[in-house]
């Protein structure tokens, strides 16, 4: 458990929880693999994105800037982005998070840091070529305004630029558990599955084979 984290700025509302980062590029996987972590692991799934995306929808007073900067492939101001996941977190039963798509720049990750209290207990990265990422984004069909080439190559840039740092300053912190993201989607989550999978139920997956092969 990692904590505390006080939801909503009081320091009455304390809620202990464990916070997983899902970084990676756009098209990178991280939603496709977190509907899957969810399932087997019992955590859930918050979407920097799609809080945002429901927000745009919601008719809030910050709609209008929000969809403008998605639109353009921007990083929305931190103190937006972090209200929506403190909110989540706090209105949710669950102590266990995949957050996914946050921290996106340098901002977002000191502000969290500052105003939550909470360290990841891990950073997932899906690792991934541009090629890749491009071809899956132009495909995904789901009506994403930033799912056009023009806005897709403007979110690769900021990604290289200021979510890549991010990545690199949790990977010197020793946080970072990469995966190769470029494989089709069930080998992906096998690799995955061992990242969330105990060190002890590894051993004892692996002696409930032996016994069968006997
Ligand atoms: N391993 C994979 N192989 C092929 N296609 C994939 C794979 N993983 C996801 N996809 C497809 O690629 C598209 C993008 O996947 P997904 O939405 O999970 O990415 P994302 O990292 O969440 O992207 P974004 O950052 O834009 O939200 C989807 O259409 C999804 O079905
Ligand atoms: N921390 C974040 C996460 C997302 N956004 C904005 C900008 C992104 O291009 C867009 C879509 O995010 P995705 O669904 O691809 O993860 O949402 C942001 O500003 N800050
Ligand atoms: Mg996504």
């Amino acid at each position: 458990m990692i904590g505390p984290f006080e939801a909503n700025g009081s320091a009455h509302t304390t809620k202990k929880v464990s916070v997983v980062f899902v970084l990676g590029g756009p098209g990178s996987g991280k939603g496709t693999q977190c509907a899957n972590i969810v399932e087997h692991f019992g955590y859930t799934h918050l979407s920097a994105g799609d809080l945002l995306r429901a927000e745009i929808k919601s008719g809030s007073e910050n709609g209008t800037m929000i969809q403008n900067m998605i639109k353009e492939g921007k990083i929305v101001p931190s103190e937006v982005t972090i209200k929506l996941l403190q909110r989540a977190i706090e209105e949710n039963g669950n102590d266990k998070f995949l957050i996914d798509g946050f921290p996106r720049n340098e901002e977002n990750r000191a502000a969290f840091e500052a105003v939550t209290g909470i360290e990841p207990e891990f950073v997932l990265f899906f690792d991934c070529s541009e090629e890749e990422m491009e071809r899956r984004l132009l495909c995904r069909n789901q009506g994403r305004e930033d799912d056009n080439i023009e806005t897709i190559r403007k979110r690769f840039k900021v990604y290289m630029e200021s979510s890549l740092p991010v990545i690199e300053y949790y990977n010197a912190k020793g946080k970072v558990k990469k995966i190769d993201a470029a494989r089709p989607v069930g080998e992906v989550f096998e690799a995955v599955k061992a990242v969330f999978t105990p060190p002890s139920d590894k051993v004892k997956a692996a002696s409930w084979s032996f016994k069968w092969n006997d």
